[in-house]
């Protein structure tokens, strides 16, 4: 039976708003494109129900796994997920189908001003070692906390007192409408974002051929060549999405811009490097400048923890 036959494609998704509202964006632009209908099914992931530090299960595909079983099983036809989520490797039997175009990747500082502003000692919460690493270079004063939780969560503590500040991806939070709470936005001159942050990934079985086509009608090359270069630098430098390692493709005039950032959690020291190349060659670009960031003692400084 082709996929035409078999009535709405089913298209699994984590269960948060942001989740939705990405996976609702994709199942309405699939049907523009094509014509099929999709329908959404909800799937409960370890990483919304375990309570544990992103920083300590990160990196695992706690958000990604179960999504995965229900494409394996045949449950689902395919998953939307936040690329930032994905784990590096390749999983059995599953393809990445499409990158649709990204989001804006930078992250944001939600709070009653910029972070230039904020007074001394502020409390600035977030989970992630990266952005950790990143603010406190640029205010070592800061009194950061590691928190967890969805965007709302988050930002729920800065409305109740209990944070000064929070630090979140701008797509984010613009797919649950709460830009009002961004203060400011983070150049990635001052804070390299995430690998992928801002892209959406679609995955299907990989012998599904037919599927394979279908979704990649809403795949964006220019996207694909930025974010492979960026996942390659993380994935050679072995970094989950709990590595302090920052990461920032673009492409302009057809050539592929690349910067990549190793910072240590202490904020003391960073060692951050750029190259370009042809978006082709996106991979080996990424793979050239881990091993250049290597070379000078990467590994070494993300190693250092307090
Ligand atoms: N790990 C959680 C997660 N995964 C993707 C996003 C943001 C959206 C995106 O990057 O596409 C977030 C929240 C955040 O970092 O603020």
């Amino acid at each position: 039976m082709s996929t035409a036959d078999r009535g709405p494609l089913r298209l699994g998704t984590r269960r948060s708003l942001m989740a939705m509202t990405q996976s609702q964006q994709v199942a309405d632009a699939l049907t523009e494109r094509t014509g099929h209908a999709v329908e959404l099914v909800g799937v409960t992931t370890e990483g919304d129900v375990s309570k544990a530090l992103l920083a300590q299960i990160g990196g695992t595909g706690v958000f990604v796994n179960a999504l995965r079983d229900r494409l394996l099983a045949g449950e689902v036809d395919f998953a939307v997920h936040s690329l930032k989520d994905l784990p590096t490797g390749s999983a059995d039997g599953i393809a990445l189908a499409a990158t649709p175009p990204r989001d804006d990747p930078r992250d944001a500082l939600c709070g009653p001003c910029k972070l230039a502003d904020l007074p001394r000692g502020a409390r600035v919460g977030t989970g992630s070692p990266r952005r950790v690493a990143q603010l406190r270079a640029m205010r070592p004063d800061l009194d950061v906390v590691a928190i967890r939780g969805n965007a709302d969560t988050r930002l729920r503590k800065v409305a109740d007192g209990e944070l000064d500040a929070v630090v979140l991806a701008h797509a984010g939070l613009r797919r649950i409408g709460r830009l009002d709470a961004v203060a400011e936005v983070f150049d990635p001159d001052q804070m390299l974002p995430a690998p992928g942050q801002g892209s959406l990934a679609l995955e299907c079985r990989a012998d599904r051929a037919d599927l394979r086509a279908l979704l990649g009608t809403v795949d964006d090359p220019v996207t694909r060549a930025c974010v492979t270069a960026e996942r390659t630098v993380l994935a050679v430098l072995e970094g989950g999405c709990s590595a302090p390692v920052g990461t920032y493709a673009a492409e302009v005039e057809q050539e592929l811009h690349l910067t990549a950032a190793v910072a240590a959690i202490d904020g003391g020291r960073q060692i951050r490097l750029s190259a370009s190349g042809h978006p082709d060659d996106a991979e080996r670009l990424g793979r050239d400048l881990a091993h250049r960031l290597l070379a000078q003692g990467a590994d070494q400084l993300m190693g250092e923890r307090d």
